[in-house]
């Protein structure tokens, strides 16, 4: 007897269809998506932190001049995170937001270097996220998977420490899958990183580091190269060079794109303007993503919704964008076989209602 996955009172628009299509998020940091509710409870924890305790504040807290004010603020909320307790606390309350968008699994980017560098014991963070994974897993059903990444501004201090987090066999996460490099990428250049990324993929972790996101295609070329690329962070700067997004399409390397943060970081100046619909035509395996949600005033829901709109898609369209996910991610075949089921299963009876 298949399972009824649409609930039959939901209105028959785009919007209810994404509302209710199982997903996998595979772009989604762990402080970026602490809620306004979780960030005020933390920022009313710590009266010395500059972040507003008054989530309509923080609104306009979470509007942003350029990148570099994004990282600044980004890092104002690192400084509210100061005890396991708050780690687990965001962690859990996190997958609570995912389950709640039909997020059936999503590989969260952590950064772990910013946490244990402002004094949380790094075997206590490490027990922290773990425990919330285990309980998301088991309360809401939502298999959560750690991408470590180095904040690359921070420099090869930052890489050593962040390597061996995730490669000591005394301290990596069951659930770490992948390493990634994130921040700022001007003056920060991915070769240098490459000693790093070969440690984490001889560990058998996976090469997931941001590129052109604020950069030119070149960052996207050397993080292929130099760092053994399996999928890239944005990518948004490929559509300006044909030959590499011929290479991404012939060797299938997905982008993991995230619409409004690009425009929230003014990355990319309007939707209309955004690259997305140039990968497609390229035939590049795109996946669509949040980032940072409650920073960029979005959910994956809405980021569905704005692809939708971007590349013109039915509920056909929508699920192969869903289904690209699945495909792009690290869990294993028994996992992203019953997804992907699911989500075919969903969209036949949606489409037959
Ligand atoms: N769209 C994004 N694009 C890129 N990154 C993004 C995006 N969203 C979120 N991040 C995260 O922002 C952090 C940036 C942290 C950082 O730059 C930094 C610099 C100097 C010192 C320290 C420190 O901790 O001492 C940290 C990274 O951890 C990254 O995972
Ligand atoms: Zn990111």
């Amino acid at each position: 007897m298949t399972e009824q996955l649409v609930d039959p009172r939901a209105p028959r628009d785009l919007k209810a269809f994404i509302a209710g299509l199982p997903k996998a998020e595979l772009h989604v940091h762990h402080v970026g998506s602490a809620s306004p509710r979780i960030v005020s409870e933390l920022a009313a924890r710590h009266p010395d932190s500059k972040v507003p305790t008054d989530p309509e504040a923080l609104v306009d807290y979470f509007t942003f001049t350029d990148f570099a004010h994004f990282i600044d603020v980004y890092l104002s909320v690192v400084d509210l995170i100061r005890t396991p307790e708050d780690v687990r606390l965001l962690t859990y309350e996190v997958a609570r937001d995912l389950a709640r968008q039909q997020v059936r699994y999503a590989e969260l980017t952590i950064t772990p270097f910013s946490s244990t560098r402002r004094g949380i014991d790094e075997r206590a963070f490490m027990d922290a996220i773990e425990d919330a994974r285990k309980a998301a897993e088991a309360e809401f059903g939502t298999v959560l998977r750690w991408c470590f990444d180095i904040p690359g501004e921070a420099g090869l201090e930052a890489a050593e420490e962040t390597t061996r987090l995730a490669t000591d066999d005394r301290l990596r996460p069951e659930g770490l899958v992948s390493f990634g490099l994130g921040g700022p990428e001007v003056g920060v250049e991915r070769p240098q990183f490459k000693p790093y990324f070969d440690r984490a993929i001889a560990a058998g972790l996976h090469s997931v580091p941001h590129a052109g996101e604020t950069t030119g295609p070149q960052t996207v070329w050397d993080a292929l190269t130099h760092l053994r690329a399996e999928r890239i962070g944005h990518g948004t700067s490929s559509a300006q060079d044909p030959k590499l997004l011929a290479h991404l399409a012939e060797h299938r390397i997905p982008l993991e794109v995230c619409p409004t943060s690009n425009i929230a970081t003014r990355a990319v100046r309007t939707l209309d303007e955004h690259p997305i619909k140039e990968f497609v035509r390229a035939g590049v395996l795109v996946t669509v993503n949040s980032d940072d949600p409650p920073m960029f005033g979005t959910t994956l829901e809405n980021e569905y919704a704005v692809a939708a709109r971007l590349l013109d898609l039915d509920e056909r369209g929508v699920a192969e964008l869903a289904k690209n996910a699945v495909e792009a991610s690290f869990l294993d075949t028994a996992g992203r076989t019953r997804i992907t089921g699911e989500i075919d299963t969903y969209t036949a009876q949606w489409l037959a209602r």
